[in-house]
């Protein structure tokens, strides 16, 4: 259950300015929400366009997207890449999903560890395939690092991994070498609770920038000029 503060969170996402809520998750941490179903057609557009704009010279074939925000990301980039199918990795075990690739995730918004699960049935669309991979918000790493595993297990060829938003720098230790996979739109940090107050993690944000990992915080055009440091790990747009 999450508990909405008064305070909201600033964050450039493809070049424009969002104000994000910041929620509490516990009485220690808190997150700035960013619900995609929640934000309209033109930010899909948006990150449609930007997240295409960005994976089109890769060349994938095909598009995966984690159930559930990650769907209309898949769908949106699909669309522009003018690719018809895509594959949906599915987080509930519906009646058809019984014999389905599973690998398990645990996720910051969900308190239960979660399971995600690839039809069989899709296999035949990712085998031997240049796969992009995307996501809303790349968080602990949990989930897209086990939407990797998942296309693997089907004989992908993993190209690319893009999300909206990268949030805290947990994920680049998860996701070790694949962290550079990872394009994001925007970036923003986790939240300590100090006094009553969501505060954003400074140490782990500092710590990255310190290691020259990441382009956090830096304006666009810096990060164009940067882009060959962006890619030796991770590359925003
Ligand atoms: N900040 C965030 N907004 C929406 N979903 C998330 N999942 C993990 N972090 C999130």
């Amino acid at each position: 259950m999450y508990l909405e503060t008064p305070q909201t969170h600033q964050v450039q996402i493809a070049g424009e300015n969002f104000s994000l809520p910041i929620v509490q998750l516990s009485d220690r941490r808190a997150i700035a929400l960013l619900m995609v179903i929640d934000m309209g057609v033109r930010f899909g557009d948006l990150v449609g366009d930007a997240l295409t704009r960005h994976f089109a010279q890769l060349r994938p074939d095909i598009v995966v997207g984690s159930a559930t925000l990650g769907v209309p990301v898949a769908i949106e980039v699909s669309r522009r890449l003018g690719i018809d199918r895509y594959v949906i990795l599915q987080k509930s075990p519906k009646f058809h999903l019984a014999d389905a690739l599973v690998e398990d995730v645990r996720s910051i918004t969900t308190a239960v560890p979660q399971r995600l699960l690839l039809d069989r049935r899709s296999i035949k669309l990712l085998q031997g395939r240049r796969v992009l991979v995307v996501d809303d918000v790349i968080a602990t790493g949990s989930s897209m690092a086990a939407a990797i595993r998942l296309v693997r297990r089907a004989g992908a060829n993993i190209i690319g991994a893009g999300a909206i938003l990268t949030e805290g720098h947990s994920w680049r230790d998860l996701l070790g070498e694949d962290a550079k996979l990872v394009t994001s739109l925007g970036h923003i940090p986790q939240f300590d609770i100090v006094d009553g107050v969501a505060t954003p993690d400074a140490a782990t944000e500092k710590d990255a920038w310190t290691k020259d990992r990441a382009l956090v915080n830096k304006p666009i055009g810096q990060i164009r000029r940067r882009r060959s440091v962006a890619q030796k790990d991770v590359a925003r747009i």
